[in-house]
């Protein structure tokens, strides 16, 4: 469906001038290989300034890449980057184009773009708008709704004049949970009704857990691990996450707490630790038997989540420890 071989993106540097300090060269994207199957649900998951929305921007012809591939449904999108949008339809992070029009007019002027007869769009707007709760809002320019209100929008316009593969860059950000459930249930009948492939953006790991099929994870401009979300779980599998949360603070004058401490990410009165089964096993036996009892308000034990494995390979990367 999609295929990415070897995309690369460097942004030049740009020179410091009366006061305004200058940046340096940023290699956004660095040998990036991906390959999106028909009908799968795939996530590009990484920290602030991994290279998502260059990586995006790139397979959607807004981009010229330095070097590299992009084939969509056989189209190189590099070569000719305005078949890029009879294939696919892209929710960006900004708006601005739709802005002045009301939410029902974005919805139809997009299918009028991607070639629908006025009737067909017509019909199509109000099956989206109803589809998504957008009626009571429907004749609101985008410009007068709430952030979260406007995404929607975009994201329902996004779906008129249907095309294989939908990109969403954060679609969901801003929303509240109603609104969220109605994307992933918009997102997830037109896969199984029609097969459409979804390449989404995100930060938010908890959510992406429940509707990827397979992930990727940027970090720096590269692929650091591509699997699926229960695939990637194993890789760290052999832990356990132990979260420990303390009434007023840690009793570290017990010598086993103080050893916990070298190993535990603290967060105000909270720590989370990943450790070994038979490790947790001891930590929770410290901390629930001992004089570090009277000091614990609560704790936890958890198997990994894609977070886990997020942060395990974020960290790891920055360590130098992964490489692919
Ligand atoms: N137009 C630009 N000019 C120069 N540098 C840029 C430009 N756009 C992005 N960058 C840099 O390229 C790197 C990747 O940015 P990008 O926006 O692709 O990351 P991202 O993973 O989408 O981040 P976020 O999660 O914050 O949206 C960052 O270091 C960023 O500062």
């Amino acid at each position: 469906m999609c295929a990415v071989r070897g995309l690369t993106k460097t942004y030049p540097a740009v020179r410091g001038r009366r006061g305004v300090p200058g940046t340096p060269e940023v290699r956004a994207t660095d040998g990036v290989e991906l390959d999106v199957r028909r009908g799968e649900i795939f996530g590009l998951l990484g920290p602030n300034g991994a290279g998502k929305s260059t990586l995006v921007r790139q397979l959607t012809g807004l981009l010229r890449p330095d070097a590299g591939s992009v084939r969509i449904l056989g189209h190189d999108i590099v070569r000719h980057p305005e078949l890029a949008s009879r294939v696919l339809a892209y929710l960006g992070q900004e708006s601005t184009a739709l802005d002045e029009l009301t939410v029902a007019l974005a919805a139809e002027t997009t299918g009028r773009l991607r070639g629908l007869p006025a009737r067909r769009a017509r019909a199509e707007r109000d099956a989206v708008l109803e589809e998504l709760g957008l009626g009571p809002i429907a004749d609101k320019p985008l410009k007068k709704l709430s952030g979260g209100q406007r995404r929607l929008a975009c994201f329902a316009a996004a779906l008129v004049g249907e095309r294989p593969l939908l990109v969403l860059d954060e679609p969901t950000t801003g929303m509240d949970p109603v609104a969220r459930r109605a994307v992933w249930a918009a997102v997830d009948r037109r896969r199984a009704e029609r097969g459409t492939t979804v390449l989404l953006v995100t930060h938010n790991v908890i959510e992406a857990e429940t509707v990827l099929d397979r992930v990727a994870v940027l970090d720096r401009g590269r692929v650091i691990a591509c699997d699926t979300p229960a695939g990637l779980k194993e890789k760290v599998a052999g832990e356990v996450r132990v979260e420990l949360v303390w009434r007023d603070r840690a009793p570290l004058e017990v010598p086993e707490v103080a050893a916990l401490h070298a190993r535990a990410v603290e967060a105000g009165r909270r720590w989370t630790l990943r450790l070994a089964p038979e490790e947790a096993r001891a930590a929770v036996a410290t901390v629930t038997g001992g004089a570090a009892f009277a000091a614990l308000d609560d704790f936890t034990l958890a198997t990994p989540s894609l977070e886990d494995v997020y942060l395990a390979l974020g960290g790891a990367a920055r360590q130098g420890l992964v490489r692919t």
